[in-house]
């Protein structure tokens, strides 16, 4: 459980990008960090050192979300589309036949020059963590290679952020080296289509959500949200705290498996996301919200040792485990039969 807290802290991570930072700034910054972890489990970042603004991130989101639908299931994932190959990257459409509390569409890449030669095949697993990624063509889509630019910045700067950890944690320097070997993170676009007015809730009902209540199962999230707001994090308390959008920040949070590996020193602090409102020209802005988490993740093989527990973690049978319980990646996910009844009741 975190703690009391009614806002989250900002912390300025400027030393990572400067190359001539003192130890004294790099030692502060891990401190600064450990105490984030410890208490909210969530921050801003400022100052990051990467290449891509806000605007260029979500000008890419939004290039992603505005093709049409059938071009975005050519890449749907194999629970949408069972004649696809593949299970774990690509692109998964809103399911309004389910709980309408999680009412999103998304794009999940992964590591974009991982070797996939050795892997396991695919018709050996039910789902394959670590199968090739799927893209538009280029024609329809320029994107391609700035995302994975971004994907490639992101792993790095969350590699910067786990290794200050290891010694306020009381490890080695170079303990988290070996987890990114293969490292499975995830690169997520998400597009929150808006709800209408009249089923956003009065002040007196609960919150309508496009989220609902989780926590994050790696090791730390580092997520782009675009200036709309709806995010939400609890603390001790029991209250919902905003974490509306700063300019130039990305937010960061601890996962499950981190918040295990430090002895639950570290909290993985449970959070949810509002539904959006309509666009004030939604005659011309037909989007709700947009924002980009980067799930930062060890490889499959990675054996991660947790602390007061029977034994070592081997990462890619937890990934398993916890897929295996949702449903957009059940085998047949029900899309395909369930939308038709929406659309097509006749
Ligand atoms: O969209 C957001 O702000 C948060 C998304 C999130 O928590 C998640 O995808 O795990
Ligand atoms: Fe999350």
């Amino acid at each position: 459980m975190s703690t009391n807290f009614s806002s989250l802290p900002v912390v300025d991570v400027s030393a990572l990008g400067a190359s001539g930072a003192s130890t004294q700034d790099t030692t502060e910054l891990s401190q600064k960090l450990y105490d984030v972890f410890a208490t909210t489990g969530f921050a801003y970042l400022v100052n990051a050192p990467l290449s891509f603004n806000h605007d260029e991130v979500f000008d890419l989101t939004r290039e992603f979300f505005a093709l049409p639908q059938d071009r975005k299931m050519k890449l749907a994932k194999k629970s949408f589309r069972p004649g696809h190959y593949n299970t774990y990257r690509g692109y998964f459409p809103t399911q309004p036949h389910l709980t309408p509390d999680n009412l999103k569409e998304g794009f999940e890449i992964g590591n974009p020059t991982a070797d996939h030669g050795t892997r396991i095949p695919a018709s050996t697993q039910k789902i394959n963590i670590s199968e090739p990624n799927v893209w538009p063509d280029r024609q329809i889509f320029s994107k391609q290679e700035r995302l994975e630019e971004m994907y490639n910045e992101l792993q790095s700067l969350a590699s910067k952020l786990l290794s200050l950890l290891a010694v306020p944690l009381g490890k080695e320097t170079d303990f988290f080296d070996s987890w990114l070997d293969d490292s499975l993170s995830t690169l997520r676009l998400l597009h929150y289509p808006p709800v209408t007015q009249t089923a956003l809730p009065g002040p007196d009902e609960a919150a309508r959500l496009s989220c609902s209540p989780h926590t994050d199962s790696g090791i730390l999230t580092l997520l782009h949200q675009d200036t709309t707001g709806g995010l939400e994090v609890l603390n001790a308390a029991g209250e919902w705290i905003a974490a509306p959008y700063i300019p130039g920040s990305i937010v960061v949070n601890i996962g499950d498996l981190m918040a295990r590996v430090s002895g639950s020193r570290f909290k993985a602090t449970m959070h949810r996301v509002r539904a959006p409102p309509p666009k004030p020209d939604a005659a011309n802005d037909r989007f709700g919200r947009f924002s980009i988490p980067f799930f930062f993740e060890p490889g499959e093989a990675c054996s991660v040792p947790v602390e007061g527990d029977e034994g070592p973690v081997v990462y890619g049978e937890y990934v398993r485990t916890k897929m295996a319980t949702f449903v957009e990646f059940q085998e047949d996910s029900g899309y395909d039969t369930a939308i038709r009844r929406i659309y097509e009741p006749y």
